[in-house]
């Protein structure tokens, strides 16, 4: 994997109280690259995770976005940050149920400032892309679970993002399902050079990944690159 380095972190430590979650993190991510995190359940991976995505602060250690590090930066940057330039997918979508699919996919343009004109557009665009267009007008009750991911997935990537950190994005999927939700994911992202780092218990998923890591007790682990 070539490309230029999005997403910096060195030495990162994470405590909640007397529990060490992360310990001594290294991680880099390029541009448009996909890396993968893999690990018991209570290794540290979601820690690590929303420390990167600026959610939680480090004890510890640098994090560095686009070569600025969150330690420079206010709150108001780093949400702004948050907002703007990253996307997230939770395992069960979160969406909200009283907005339709293509508002729930249009809301981060909207947080930016976008017009609602524009924004339903380009959320309708994704939404077709990602094989659900017809769904647009529907509430979130009114879809399945798989295209409900695809939703979240269409929401993450909507507002073009530099990097999107998904938390087991197809863990509420059985497997036929999670596998085609994942490839439309990672296939739109690295089509549009989203980043996308990836938190999973399910070595198939971490499989489609350019880079892996594993999560043992808090230490991250580079696994070998796969591509
Ligand atoms: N808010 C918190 N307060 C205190 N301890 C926490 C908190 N969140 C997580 N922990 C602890 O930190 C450690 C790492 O948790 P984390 O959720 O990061 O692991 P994980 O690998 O993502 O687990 P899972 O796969 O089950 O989601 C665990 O020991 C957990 O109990």
């Amino acid at each position: 994997m070539s490309t230029s380095e999005v997403l910096a972190a060195t030495g990162v430590d994470l405590s909640y109280g007397a529990t060490h979650a992360v310990r001594d993190a290294h991680i880099v991510l390029g541009r448009g690259e996909v890396a993968a995190i893999t690990g018991a359940s209570g290794s540290g991976k979601s820690s690590l995770l929303y420390c990167l995505a600026g959610v939680l602060p480090a004890t510890r250690g640098r994090i560095e976005f686009e070569k600025r590090s969150y330690g420079d930066l206010d709150d108001e940057e780093i949400s702004t940050l948050r907002r703007e330039r990253f996307g997230f997918v939770f395992q069960y979508g979160e969406l909200l149920p009283e907005l339709t699919i293509e508002e729930n996919t249009a809301l981060p343009l909207r947080l930016a400032g976008k017009k609602k004109g524009p924004a339903l557009a380009a959320a309708a665009e994704v939404l077709d892309r990602l094989g659900i267009g017809d769904l647009r007008e529907r509430r979130p009750s009114q879809v399945s679970g798989g295209q409900s991911q695809r939703v979240a997935v269409a929401r993450a990537l909507v507002h073009r993002p530099a990097v999107v950190f998904a938390d087991e994005p197809t863990g509420s999927l059985d497997s036929a399902n999670a596998a085609a939700v994942l490839q439309e994911f990672l296939s739109l992202a690295r089509s549009q050079g989203t980043a996308v780092l990836l938190v999973t218990h399910d070595p198939a998923v971490a499989a489609q990944a350019d880079r892996n890591y594993t999560m043992t007790d808090g230490t991250l682990q580079l696994a070998g690159a796969a591509a």
